[in-house]
Formats: structure tokens, sequence, C-alpha cells
């Protein structure tokens, strides 16, 4: 069964309902496509998962403990101008499971600096946050969960203001993380990312969700995903009424 299931799930913000009766489960070790129109309600439901937002009714079944489950906010969310270095952000990660003030042995040092490599920020270990890039700040950030062996993480638009090379870094740290067995999901608005990443897509739209293939999402934008992968890519702004970029459209 499932590790993350929603049964008969009703959320609201500031008195006013967002999502009503959404049922399902996410699939273990695979990558969920979260997406929907700006104010669809992808945020709440994220909130709602991570148990900062309890709801109206219905309830959420999760079965990854507290300290093994991570969030990714939207970039622009985060202040992090606090004086703190990329190794410092990173090692943050052992705090869920070991607590704030215990300190780090050398064992934490050295799966910090495993995971730095993987994600090709080694050589900015003692690089204050404030200094970073939007993209080296995005993999410091993904680094912190690595670090915390997050078996549910949920990762809100992940690669807004991200070069392209980050991109392809933070995809493929995904998908080893699934291939390990992390559920993940992610709120994306470009179907080039959905094609290359989503093995399951939820769609919200008003108030309602809907689950849907991936291969038979695309094909309401007439891309074939298995034969024409390239007028994925071609895919991209402005959103269009269900928050995804339209095939076609200018980049
Ligand atoms: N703190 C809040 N108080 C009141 N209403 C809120 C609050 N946060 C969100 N909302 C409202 O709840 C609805 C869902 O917002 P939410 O942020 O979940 O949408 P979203 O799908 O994540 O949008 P976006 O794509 O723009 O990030 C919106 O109508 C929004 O205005």
């Amino acid at each position: 069964m499932a590790r993350l299931r929603l049964d008969d799930l009703q959320l609201a913000q500031g008195g006013r309902s967002v999502i009503e009766h959404l049922d399902g489960a996410f699939p273990d070790a695979a990558i969920t496509a979260l997406i929907g129109a700006n104010g669809a309600g992808k945020s709440t439901l994220i909130q709602a998962i991570m148990g900062v937002l309890p709801p109206v009714a219905g309830r959420i079944d999760c079965q990854v403990p507290r300290e093994r489950r991570a969030w990714l906010p939207q970039q622009l969310a985060l202040d992090l101008s606090f004086p703190m270095s990329v190794e410092e952000l990173v090692m943050t990660g052992c705090w869920p499971v070991r607590g704030a003030f215990k300190g780090y042995n050398p064992a934490h040092y050295r799966q910090a600096r495993t995971v730095m490599q993987r994600l090709g920020i080694s050589r900015l270990a003692h690089r204050p946050l404030g200094e970073l890039s939007g993209g080296q700040r995005q993999r410091a950030l993904l680094g912190r969960t690595l670090m915390q062996e997050a078996e549910l993480l949920l990762l809100d638009e992940p690669f807004a203001n991200v070069d392209s090379e980050t991109v392809g870094v933070i995809a493929e740290v995904l998908r080893e993380m699934a291939a390990q067995g992390t559920t993940i999901i992610v709120v994306l608005h470009d179907l080039d990312q959905l094609a290359a990443l989503a093995g399951c897509v939820l769609q919200l739209a008003g108030g309602h969700g809907h689950w849907r293939e991936p291969r038979e999402l695309l094909a309401d934008y007439g891309i074939d995903a298995g034969v024409d992968a390239d007028s994925a890519r071609a895919s991209r702004l402005p959103l269009n009424v269900s928050g995804l970029k339209t095939p076609g459209a200018a980049r």
C-alpha cells in the first residue's frame, strides 16, 4: 500500500475552500508532477501534506516519519540572507533526525562532502548563501534534503530561475532518489520537465484533483511522448488555464 494517501480531503485557506473531495495515492519510489493554474491549490496541498495546514475534512495518511519528510519551497519564499555557508546549510539536513544542537561527527562531514560533490557544488562549500546564484542556491537546498535522507520530498517549482545545467543536475538527482525509494512530488509548469520526470500526474482544477497518466496529459497538448519527445521540449510559456506552458508558444 502506498505510503502517502489522501482520503476525501478538503482544504481551505483564509476560510475559503481550495480543494474538495480529493482521494488517491502517490506512488512510492516515483515522481508525481503536481500541476494546475495559479491559485489552483498546489502549495496548499503541499502545506497540508507537510502537516502545517490541517485539513477541514478528510485525511492525509502518511507512513513516512516526519524526520524523513522534506520540503523545498519556492526560492522566492526563502530568506537566504542569514550568514550561513553552503556546507552549513547542507549539514542542517541532519537536524530533523539528530536535533539542532547535538553537533556533527566526522561521518556527517564526509556525507556532506559526498552530497556536495554529487550536486557539483564542492567548490562553493564555504561560500555564504547570500552570494550564490539561483541555480547554486537550489543545488545547496537539494543537498540539504539528500543529507536528510528524505523518504518523502516535496518541491515547489524547483526549476524556476535556475540555469539549464542546474536543471539537468537536479532532474538527475531526483530520478536517482526516486529509484532509491523516495516518494517525490514536484510542482511543475513545464511540459518538457513533466515529460522528462513524471511517472504520474495530479492535476488540480476548479477545487478538484484529477490523477492523470503523463502520456495521456501530453496527448491533450498534441504531444506523443513516445514518438515525439522533442515537441515536448518546445513547450514553453505562456501559462494557459491548466497552468502548463503550452506547446508551440514562444520561448
Ligand atoms: N495564507 C492565505 N490566506 C488566504 N488565502 C490564501 C492563503 N494562501 C493561499 N491562499 C489562496 O488559496 C488559493 C490557493 O493558493 P495556492 O498558493 O495553494 O495556489 P497554487 O496553485 O500554489 O498557486 P501558484 O501556482 O500561484 O503558486 C488561492 O486562491 C490563494 O489566493
